[in-house]
């Protein structure tokens, strides 16, 4: 379960990006965070991996509150949160498969376990078929899938999406939604901040409005905006 509780973000700048909310999020939910640029999105996100720290308030994971980690229980809660962006961020010196394997080394997983567990996620991002290329051998879809991949090899139990397909055209789009919502069947918690009304409106899910740092909706099944 994730549970930010009256948490606000102001930045260095004095920019309130986020302004006292509190949601709670069960597990193996699929939320679409929403809202215009600049609206708070990516803090909200930022929050929850513990890249930033709010001003005031706590955030829960699993009733742990990651606010009073020490540096050095960071990476463990990294470990159960997988992580995909707009822009890939994929290794352009390593393979999709080293892309894939240096997430499980990182972690100090078994070699065995790593020639296991790769070609799994491959299989099931639909790439097992170009392990051996490297990112810019492939398209944009393609990297999205080996992101996914990547965020998904050490099993998280929620998987943080910003923008994920902001670079992708309509029909890529919906692929890499597809997988997404297939890793959440599977039971990963989904947290995805978009832009793509299309994809939010078919989707129908639980859908988080912010508006310069507040959440002005929270609704189950929900849809992109209400035109006025
Ligand atoms: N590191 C930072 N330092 C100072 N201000 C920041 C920082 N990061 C974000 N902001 C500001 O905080 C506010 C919220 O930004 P945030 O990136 O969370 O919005 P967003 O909803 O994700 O936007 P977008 O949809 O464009 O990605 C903005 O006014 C932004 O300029």
């Amino acid at each position: 379960m994730i549970k930010f509780s009256g948490v606000s973000k102001k930045y260095k700048n004095n920019i309130i990006a986020v302004s006292n909310i509190s949601f709670t999020i069960d597990n193996g939910e699929f939320v679409f965070l929403v809202g215009s640029s600049g609206a708070g999105k990516s803090t909200i996100l930022k929050l929850l991996l513990r890249e930033e720290i709010p001003t005031t308030g706590n955030i829960y994971i699993d009733k742990k509150d990651i606010t009073l980690l020490k540096r050095k229980e960071v990476p463990y809660l990294r470990r159960t949160i997988g992580v995909v962006f707009q822009d890939f961020r994929l290794l352009p010196n390593k393979t999709v498969y080293e892309n894939i394997a240096f997430a499980m080394e990182i972690v100090e997983a078994e070699p065995r376990e790593i020639r296991k567990r790769v070609p799994m996620v491959l299989s099931l991002v639909g790439l097992s078929d170009r392990a051996n290329s490297y990112p810019q051998q492939l398209s944009g879809g393609e990297q999205q899938r080996a992101s996914l991949a990547r965020a998904i090899v050490n099993e998280p139990s929620i998987l943080v999406a910003d923008e994920p397909t902001g670079n992708l055209d309509p029909d890529t789009t919906w692929d890499i939604v597809k997988l997404i919502s297939e890793i959440n069947k599977r039971g990963t918690t989904v947290v995805m901040a978009t832009h793509a009304k299309d994809i939010v409106d078919i989707m129908k899910k639980r859908v988080i409005e912010i508006d310069k740092g507040n959440i002005v909706r929270d609704e189950a099944r929900g849809v992109y905006c209400y035109e006025v």
